[in-house]
């Protein structure tokens, strides 16, 4: 399913024709489970007729190192992450996707008017109960929204090798399939990127299509005005939280030495999944951000999903001309578990491509990040251990992209 390498169309993104990319030998680990059986019943055959006990320790062998090669094929991520058919049956991807997902669209997502008198309170009523909201009235000007995501367009539309000259992502650049270092894989392709345009390379930059210059202010223009965005939503939570310090949240982010990174996605549709009604495949595997608060957006297409308190998972209506706010684990931490960090993750369309941008604010490398003493209660106890945002972000990009990664950074609760 999926086998085709859209990632590699410099066609129009919506309708790229499909191009199969499966080489023969992965095809073969594809049919697997059907070649097992048959295989051993072959084997069988043959060792009973020739009646030689040689024959039947070959038999033996060669059934113990079928299982063998099954067994790899099924467990071994460098194979799996050969082939999206391979993604498919991995356990993590589009089984847990398939299991408890909603098809409906959630009604209930919160949505701040950020104009509005009462902003305050209800971004910080969103934050505790979900730690997502949908942001309107949001003032970023519609031109720079409209310029990064058409500029973003051509450049997935490049052939596969141009686009592989501003990779790989390490730190910075493009990317496809793997999702950082540590094994994830996703039916995606991305640019990561400093939000100092200045500290990604030359060579990354200078790949922006016949006009580098043209996507580059696209892309400053745009992250200005998203992290300004941001910083007035920091103020209101500070606010909403009846903090003295309006800005001790949005100092972080707004810090000329802030550690913020930017990110474009782009989701080719997948129109084998329409034959299959009821099964999803990953886009972006399921995670929190690490950083204090991500600001998304994303074209008109569905794929994103969040997770409730309860497990269930709920599908965003895309809206492209809104922008949505995650909680992350720092801001969690900050507020000593008050606003949740939530948990989201993508699925693919079948018959739609989906764009989405992210800006990740993230505070400077040497921060200290521990519950705020203004927000302690009475007796409240901190429930995490201090630590600097360069040893959190260490730690995460360590992990695993479904890995619980405050669990390290958790207090033990005295009894
Ligand atoms: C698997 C990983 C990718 C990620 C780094 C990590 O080890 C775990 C966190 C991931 C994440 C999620 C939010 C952002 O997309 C991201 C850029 C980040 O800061 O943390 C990604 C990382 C990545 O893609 O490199
Ligand atoms: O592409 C999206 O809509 C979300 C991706 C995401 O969660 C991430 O990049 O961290
Ligand atoms: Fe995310």
């Amino acid at each position: 399913m999926c086998k085709h390498n859209i990632l590699t169309s410099n066609k129009n993104l919506s309708l790229s024709p499909q191009i199969p990319i499966l080489p023969f030998s992965l095809s073969l680990i594809n049919t697997l489970p059907l070649s097992l059986p048959l295989s051993t019943l072959l084997l069988f055959f043959l060792c009973f007729f020739k009646g030689e006990r040689r024959k039947r320790e070959t038999f033996i062998h060669s059934f113990l190192f079928l299982l063998l090669f099954l067994f790899f094929s099924q467990n071994f991520p460098a194979i799996q992450q050969l082939s999206f058919d391979s993604l498919m049956r991995s356990s993590t991807s589009m089984a847990a996707a398939s299991s408890s997902s909603s098809a409906a669209f959630f009604s209930g997502i919160p949505l701040i008017d950020l104009s509005a008198p009462d902003a305050k309170q209800l971004i910080v009523k969103a934050c505790e109960e979900l730690g997502f909201f949908k942001v309107v009235n949001h003032g970023v000007p519609m031109e720079f929204i409209s310029s990064l995501e058409s500029e973003s367009t051509k450049f997935f539309s490049l052939p596969l090798s141009e686009k592989q000259r501003a990779g790989p992502p390490s730190p910075f650049g493009y990317g496809n399939k793997q999702i950082g270092r540590n094994g994830d894989v996703g039916w995606v392709e991305y640019l990561l990127l400093n939000t100092h345009l200045e500290s990604n390379s030359d060579g990354f930059l200078s790949i922006f299509g016949q006009d580098p210059q043209k996507l580059r202010s696209a892309v400053n223009d745009y992250i200005l005005a998203v992290r300004n965005m941001a910083g007035e939503i920091l103020e209101l939570m500070a606010e909403g939280l009846m903090i003295q310090q309006r800005n001790v949240f949005s100092k972080l982010v707004m810090d000329e030495q802030s550690d913020s990174v930017f990110r474009v996605n782009h989701y080719p549709p997948c129109p084998d999944l329409q034959a299959l009604k009821g099964t999803n495949m990953i886009g972006f595997g399921e995670h929190t951000d690490p950083q204090i608060i991500s600001v998304l957006r994303s074209n008109n297409t569905s794929g994103f999903q969040i997770s409730l308190a309860d497990g269930n998972w709920i599908s965003v209506p895309p809206d492209h001309s809104s922008f949505f706010i995650n909680v992350g684990d720092s801001l969690q931490v900050m507020t000593n578990g008050r606003f949740k960090s939530v948990k989201h993750r993508v699925l693919t369309n079948s018959s739609k491509s989906r764009v989405s941008m992210i800006y990740f604010g993230g505070p400077p490398l040497s921060e200290k990040i521990a519950p705020l003493a203004s927000l302690m209660q009475g007796e409240e106890r901190s429930l995490y251990k201090e630590f600097t945002w360069f040893e959190y972000k260490r730690s995460a990009y360590n992990s695993r992209l479904a890995d619980n990664r405050l669990v390290p950074f958790e207090r033990i609760a005295a009894s």
